[in-house]
This record gives C-alpha cells, sequence and structure tokens, in this order.
C-alpha cells in the first residue's frame, strides 16, 4: 500500500455521505441561513439558559422556518433544515424536537384532521408551546404499566384526569416547568370502570392569557441535569382536572358523542403496540444528530493534531500530534465508524416508508432501536477520547468537548434506553430466526451450520494472513454474519437449557441479557456494513468510490480488532492472522492520513463558529478568547 493522494471527486463522496438528505441539504441550508446564530450557551446558570433558549427558540419559530405538517409531506425537507440548524444551541434544538416532533408529531400520527386543523398553525408560531407527557417517576421504559388516569364521564362528556399514587407523578416532561401551554398526556383510559390501557390526550395545562397553571394541575422543576438545562423540565400531578372528549387523539380509538367507544383493533395490547410505533420519528432525529456533531469534534480535533508539536528528535522541529500512531490511529478509525454510522442513518431514512407497512414496520422499529442505541453510545465514548487528544485544550469549554458531552449524554436514555432498545431488537430477531427455522425445518438449519463449520474449521481459512483476502469485502461480511449466527446459536442453547431446568421464559430472558444485548450489538454492527456496501456502491465515480471503500474496510476491520477476543473463543481466527489484521489497520490508515481530513472537511464541512482548536491558528484564537493582549516582542 501506498500513500498518495487518490483522485476522488469530493461532490460525488457528498452525494453518497449525505444519501437522501442530499436533494434536500441545499434548500434547507437557504432556508434557515438568514437566521442569526448566536454562539452556544456556555458558561451560563441554568436559569439563564432556559430564559435564552426560549428566547432564540420563540424568535426563530416566528419565522416559520419549522411546521409540522413537513414531518408528513417531506420528513427529509424537515430532517435536513434541523441537520443544519445545529449551529444553534442544542437546548434550542432539542426544544424544537420536543415541540415540533414530539408534541406536535404525536398528534399528527395519533390524532385527526380534527386536531391538526385546530392545532397546528399555533404549534407552527410557537403561539403553543407543546411537551410530551409520557415518563412517571414510577415507568420510563415500561411505559406500558404508567398509572395516571383519565376516567371518562358520560354526563359532561369530559375526561377526569388524576395522579393516583406518587409514583404517576409525570417526571422529566420537556418544555413544560416554566413555558409550556400544553402537552400530550399519556394515561391509562378508564371508560365505563374498564381500563382500555394507554391514550394519549391534549392537555392545556397553562391559561393561554395570563399563563397561569390551570386548576387541578400542580408542576415543577425536576431541578439542575448534567446537560440540557435550557430545558424546563417538569413534573407534573393531576388532580380531578377537566379535559374535554375531542382531546382525545383519536386515529387508533374514540369516544363517540353518543358514548360509544370505538376501536378497530382488538385488545388494549394491541392498541399500544401501533399506538408506541407511531412514534419512531423520534428515534430517527436520535440517529441523524450526534454523527453531524461527530463531524465538527473529529475536525476540530484533527486540525489541532495538524498544528500543536510536542517532543521530536533533538534539533529538529518537533512532531506533530498527528504523526503520533496513538494519534491517527485513532482519529482515523473513527472517521470510517462515523461514516459506516452516516450510512446506516442513510438506509434507515431511505426505508422510512416501511415503518408504516404493517408487515415490515415491527423489523423497521427493531433495527432503528438497535442503531439509535448504537449511535448514542458511540458518540459519548469518541467525545470523551477526543477530548483527551486535545490535552488541556480540551478542557476548555471553547473546545466545545464538554458541551457536546453533556448535551448529548441524554441520548443514551431518552426516546428509549439503549440496553432496552437492544432487548427489543434481539426479540425481534429471534421471532424472524423462529419463521425461518419453521420454513427451513431441520434440514436447513443443518445445511446452515455445516457450511459454517465448514467454513471456519478450514485450516486455510482460520491462518490465511493474505493481505488481499484480509482486506477483501467477502471476508469482512463473513466475519460480520459468521459472530452474528454464532452469538445467535449461543443465545438459543442458553434460552432453552434455562428453560429446560424449569425458568419461566423471564427469567430465562434475565438470565441471559449480557448474551441478549451482545446479539443485538452484533446485528446492528452488521446492519452498518451492509448499508455501507449498499451506500457505496451507488457511488459512480471509481476513484470516489475506491476511496470509500477503504474507509469501509477500515471500519469492518477495527470492529473485528475490537471483538480478537469473541473470534479467537470461536476458532474463526488464528494468533497470527490477528496480527495480520492489526498490520492491515495501520496500513489502511497510513495510506487514508494523507488526505481523509481534506475529504471529510470537503464532503460534509460543517463548522461550528469561535472554537480556537478547530481554527488554522489555534494560539492567536485562544488567545483572543480569553483575553491575552497581543504579544509585543519590546516586553
Ligand atoms: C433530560 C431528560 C429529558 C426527558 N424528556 C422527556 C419528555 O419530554 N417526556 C417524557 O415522557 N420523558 C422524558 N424523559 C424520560 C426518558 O424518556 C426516560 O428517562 C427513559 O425512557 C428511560 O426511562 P427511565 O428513566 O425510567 O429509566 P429506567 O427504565 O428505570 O432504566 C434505568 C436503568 O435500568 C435499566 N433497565 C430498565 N429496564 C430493564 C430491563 N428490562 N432489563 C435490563 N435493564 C433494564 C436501563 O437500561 C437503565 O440502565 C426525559 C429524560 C431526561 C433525562
Amino acid at each position: 500500500m501506498n500513500s498518495f493522494k487518490p483522485l476522488y471527486d469530493t461532490e460525488e463522496i457528498k452525494k453518497v455521505r449525505l444519501g437522501p438528505f442530499y436533494k434536500y441539504y441545499p434548500d434547507a441550508e437557504k432556508e434557515v441561513k438568514h437566521l442569526e446564530y448566536d454562539s452556544f450557551l456556555l458558561d451560563m446558570n441554568s436559569n439563564e439558559k432556559k430564559i435564552k433558549t426560549h428566547e432564540i427558540a420563540m424568535k426563530i419559530a416566528q419565522t416559520g422556518v419549522l411546521r409540522v405538517e413537513e414531518l408528513r409531506d417531506q420528513p427529509l425537507l424537515f430532517l435536513s433544515k434541523l441537520m443544519n440548524l445545529i449551529k444553534l444551541d442544542m437546548n434550542v434544538l432539542a426544544k424544537f424536537v420536543i415541540h415540533y416532533q414530539l408534541f406536535g408529531g404525536t398528534i399528527l400520527e395519533l390524532g385527526t384532521e380534527y386536531h391538526h386543523k385546530i392545532y397546528f398553525d399555533d404549534i407552527n408560531k410557537m403561539k403553543i408551546v407543546g411537551g410530551f407527557a409520557m415518563t412517571e417517576m414510577g415507568h420510563g421504559s415500561n411505559v406500558r404499566n404508567i398509572e395516571t388516569i383519565a376516567r371518562y364521564d358520560f354526563q359532561t362528556q369530559e375526561f377526569v384526569i388524576d395522579s393516583p399514587t406518587p409514583s404517576s407523578t409525570k417526571f422529566w416532561i420537556g418544555n413544560t416547568s416554566r413555558y409550556g401551554t400544553h402537552v400530550v398526556l399519556f394515561c391509562r383510559l378508564i371508560f365505563n370502570n374498564e381500563d382500555k390501557g394507554v391514550h394519549g390526550i391534549i392537555v392545556n395545562i397553562r391559561d393561554m392569557e395570563t399563563k397561569e397553571i390551570r386548576p387541578g394541575i400542580e408542576l415543577g422543576d425536576c431541578g439542575p441535569k448534567i446537560g440540557w438545562n435550557g430545558i424546563d423540565n417538569a413534573w407534573i400531578r393531576f388532580s380531578n382536572f377537566r379535559a374535554p372528549r375531542l382531546n382525545l387523539l383519536s386515529r387508533f380509538a374514540s369516544i363517540t358523542e353518543s358514548g360509544e367507544y370505538i376501536t378497530k383493533l382488538s385488545s388494549p395490547g394491541k392498541l399500544f403496540q401501533i399506538t408506541i410505533s407511531q412514534l419512531v420519528m423520534g428515534r430517527m432525529l436520535y440517529i441523524v444528530g450526534p454523527p453531524a456533531y461527530l463531524n465538527v469534534a473529529i475536525k476540530n480535533t484533527f486540525r489541532y493534531a495538524m498544528q500543536r508539536r510536542q517532543f521530536g528528535e533533538k534539533e529538529k522541529p518537533e512532531e506533530l500530534l498527528i504523526n503520533y500512531p496513538t494519534h491517527y490511529q485513532t482519529l482515523i478509525p473513527m472517521i470510517s465508524n462515523v461514516f459506516a454510522l452516516e450510512f446506516s442513518r442513510n438506509v434507515i431514512v431511505e426505508r422510512f416508508p416501511e415503518s408504516k407497512m404493517p408487515d415490515k414496520a415491527d423489523s423497521y422499529n427493531a433495527i432503528i432501536g438497535g442503531v439509535k442505541a448504537t449511535v448514542a453510545e458511540y458518540a459519548i465514548q469518541s467525545i470523551s477520547k477526543l477530548r483527551t487528544m486535545c490535552g488541556g485544550n480540551g478542557f476548555s469549554a471553547y473546545s466545545l468537548f464538554g458541551y457536546m458531552r453533556d448535551e448529548l449524554e441524554v441520548f443514551q436514555t431518552a426516546e428509549g434506553d439503549g440496553t432496552v432498545l437492544f432487548q427489543q431488537l434481539t426479540k425481534h430477531l429471534l421471532v424472524e430466526y423462529r419463521k425461518w427455522y419453521k420454513k427451513e425445518g431441520v434440514k436447513g438449519y443443518i445445511i446452515k451450520e455445516v457450511q459454517s463449520f465448514l467454513d471456519t474449521s478450514n485450516p486455510y481459512y482460520t491462518h490465511s494472513r493474505s493481505i488481499p483476502y484480509l482486506i477483501s469485502d467477502e471476508f469482512h461480511l463473513h466475519a460480520f454474519v459468521f459472530r452474528f449466527e454464532k452469538q445467535r446459536s449461543i443465545l438459543i442453547t442458553k434460552l432453552s437449557l434455562l428453560k429446560s431446568k424449569g425458568l419461566t421464559f423471564t427469567q430465562s430472558w434475565n438470565e441471559s441479557l449480557l448474551d441478549i444485548q451482545k446479539l443485538a450489538r452484533y446485528y446492528t454492527q452488521l446492519f452498518c456494513l451492509e448499508s455501507s456496501y449498499l451506500c457505496v456502491k451507488k457511488c459512480v465515480d471509481p476513484g470516489s468510490r475506491s476511496v470509500l471503500s477503504n474507509i469501509v474496510k477500515l471500519y469492518a476491520l477495527t470492529n473485528i480488532e475490537n471483538d480478537f477476543g469473541f473470534y479467537r473463543n470461536a476458532n474463526f481466527l488464528s494468533a497470527g492472522k490477528a496480527l495480520a489484521i492489526s498490520d492491515a489497520i495501520r496500513d489502511l490508515c497510513v495510506q487514508l492520513k494523507p488526505f481523509i481530513f481534506e475529504l471529510m472537511e470537503e464532503s460534509f464541512g460543517l463548522t461550528f463558529p469561535d472554537v480556537p482548536i478547530g481554527s488554522t491558528s489555534y494560539i492567536k484564537n485562544m488567545s483572543e478568547r480569553v483575553g491575552i493582549p497581543p504579544y509585543s516582542s519590546k516586553l
């Protein structure tokens, strides 16, 4: 492998990286361009931050730049606008996401034309400020068991809403403790003394004129947080609070004027499933945002490493940080990982219509959960690593690592905790496997197992160190598929064994959680690899395709290297082959090093203003930022 700058077409690479967003990105850029960007809200207490966040959000909302209807009519334009708006403080963005997507989007998906007509204009200009009230003190991941109740009063045609226990207090409800006027409230509908399960009701929590909290509602702030301090998260308690019948979001279940409960769904469980599955757009946002922030964080670290010198040989200029393998062999694989996450995001976004197809929705929801959990976890791990790669200067708030880490941290929990999402994915994978097994039978299973055994027990395969083979897509795909299938078989064996020992399904499941997590992770990584192949295939320019293909190879090999333990235990790799893989990783990094930064920058040159370490002269810019007077040699 040699290190020359290959010919690639920047626009072509941009097209592949942005995928379905490519067409919409310029329009979105135009629409948000005229907005004034304030700097990030650093160094503020949480009170100031809440005030400022609200002020900026209201100003921008008045321009009409975001519209709820776009979530249905032009979701890619809506997402592209949010991608452009990441130059706003993340709290302002979070406020928009809660208001437009969680509140507005839920009315869009679970409401009817009636609700859309009444609320959308006011939502678009933020005349009403909305929140999404699902989580309670007692239940977060397990939404099915929330306790808030709405008892239907036939006489007045109203819901009587109550928080019957301390644990039923709504908690963490964004946009609500100070500024919110409405929430979509998730609660159990009690109809004719019968529990009909979880339903969504629009609740007006503050008087629109006086902004006083309405009688029957108590609420307050959830207090200081690790991040998102510009968001006013609330606890809310209801006592005999009344909301009109028509406020029920009635797309899937309604109550007629004559007092009849109507739904086409066979049970409250089915209604719950369909209700929750409509909220998939929220997860989509969580896989779009972090890769964009990672681009900026990596770019700043790279730029700093190309200026900063420490140590070196006597009589020579000190060495640039970027030339230390500890730097470039961390940064370049990180770029490859971000590309793989972008490619999987693109495939998920392209397949979005599947979320509405009855035969495909489960599969779609399962994989989006796996990717969301992976993206959120990776973002936090890599931002911490990047900050240390910039040393003390990385610790300055102006370098934005702390800002990104604090504001992105909640992504690991919100819209589904990673551990829970991985379980949902594994459950889906096992259901799919059972279907396959039923169709193919024992014969199909044995053929598959024998094939896998023959492949991996072949000494040539286990020991082969041929470089062309080690860097081939064929080897990488096989390694990822092997790992996933092996782990699936480990898990199934374990579950069966526990069942045979007399454990219930839930006991066996919980006992196997570590293997369950692993299976979901392996499947998600396989999905990222396959998505990368799909995206790179679309690249028509041969030079660009070859560069992108090498970046994907690096993603695959570093992923395998990170899991050498598994592969060695499964006899998939010999020690010699493992060493050769590490050598191949180093060679790919050396090959990509001269141009990968430029490529990343040119093909998605997102910049944040005023980041000293990300500028062309960090000493000058950091000095200006902290007020060091200009240098004079006369001193
Ligand atoms: C800043 C912030 C803003 C938020 N905004 C909103 C909002 O606007 N509206 C709203 O409704 N909610 C909001 N939430 C709540 C959020 O959606 C929940 O925190 C999230 O759903 C997780 O629920 P939980 O906090 O109850 O965690 P839990 O479900 O209690 O999880 C705690 C831990 O237990 C683990 N765990 C849970 N179940 C299992 C299991 N079966 N197996 C193994 N491990 C398990 C989890 O992995 C996690 O590590 C917000 C939260 C925060 C922090």
